[in-house]
């Protein structure tokens, strides 16, 4: 029997195509930030967006880097913030709908009805992750996950963020699964001492990272691990 009590799940590239990502949900954002940007100025979260990219980048007319941050997938906490609040309004008139990979919403159901526990750590903002899930292809998803974890509670890459949630789920490391494509993100949850397994979605193209399991969709992860699998 397994002794997992939580899955964690890492979503662009493990639960959502990154095409998705690069295809809409980037493009949405790029299309709507300088209206954002000017209408809800005052808004205390795009004035701490702002903010925290002056003091990075003085002088740089922000929008210049949020762009160069788009273009490059970087995981830049202010662009994560912004990209949040624009998707907003595209979730909620329906103009975006989440295409999650089709393995995903019947596992994450089956783990759930089991009593497995969920939770999504993404560098997507924590208001981001609620607006994919609730507005996915598969309907709301969000009342499977206990928490939304983003980079308020540290990078990714670093052990201690993994160690943070463990705490926080009142669990040790090793009880907690983490899934996600990046290696580097799966050495960290290791370094903690969480188990790890790399999802290769072969759309996405990722790469197999040495010294992990590997798993091409969710149900292949619950194989590997003992996991419950939708009837
Ligand atoms: C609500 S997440 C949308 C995708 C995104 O912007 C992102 O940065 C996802 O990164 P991840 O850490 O999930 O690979
Ligand atoms: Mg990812």
């Amino acid at each position: 029997m397994s002794s997992l009590r939580l899955i964690l799940l890492d979503i662009e590239g493990t639960t959502l195509p990154i095409s998705f990502v690069q295809k809409v949900l980037f493009p949405y954002a790029e299309r709507t930030l300088p209206t954002l940007l000017r209408e809800q100025a005052d808004s205390p979260a795009v004035r701490v967006a702002l903010g925290d990219i002056e003091r990075e980048f003085p002088g740089r007319d922000p929008l210049a880097q949020l762009q160069d941050w788009m273009a490059h997938d970087v995981k830049a906490a202010p662009l994560k913030t912004l990209q949040g609040l624009a998707w907003r309004s595209g979730f909620e008139s329906g103009e975006l709908r989440a295409d999650l990979y089709p393995d995903v919403s019947p596992a994450l159901k089956a783990w759930h009805d089991s009593g497995l526990r969920l939770a999504v750590y993404s560098s997507g903002s924590a208001d981001a992750q609620r607006l994919l899930y609730g507005y996915s292809s598969n309907g709301d998803l969000t009342p499977l996950f206990e928490a939304f974890y983003d980079l308020d509670i540290g990078g990714k890459k670093v052990a201690e963020s993994y160690t943070e949630i463990a705490s926080r789920a009142g669990l040790a490391p090793q009880e907690i699964l983490f899934l996600s494509d990046v290696g580097a993100e799966l050495d960290a949850a290791q370094e903690a001492g969480c188990a790890t397994c790399q999802l290769i979605r072969p759309e996405d193209g990722t790469k197999p990272a040495p010294g992990f399991r590997h798993a091409a969709d969710l149900l292949e992860v619950a194989t590997q691990f003992g996991l419950p699998i939708s009837s």
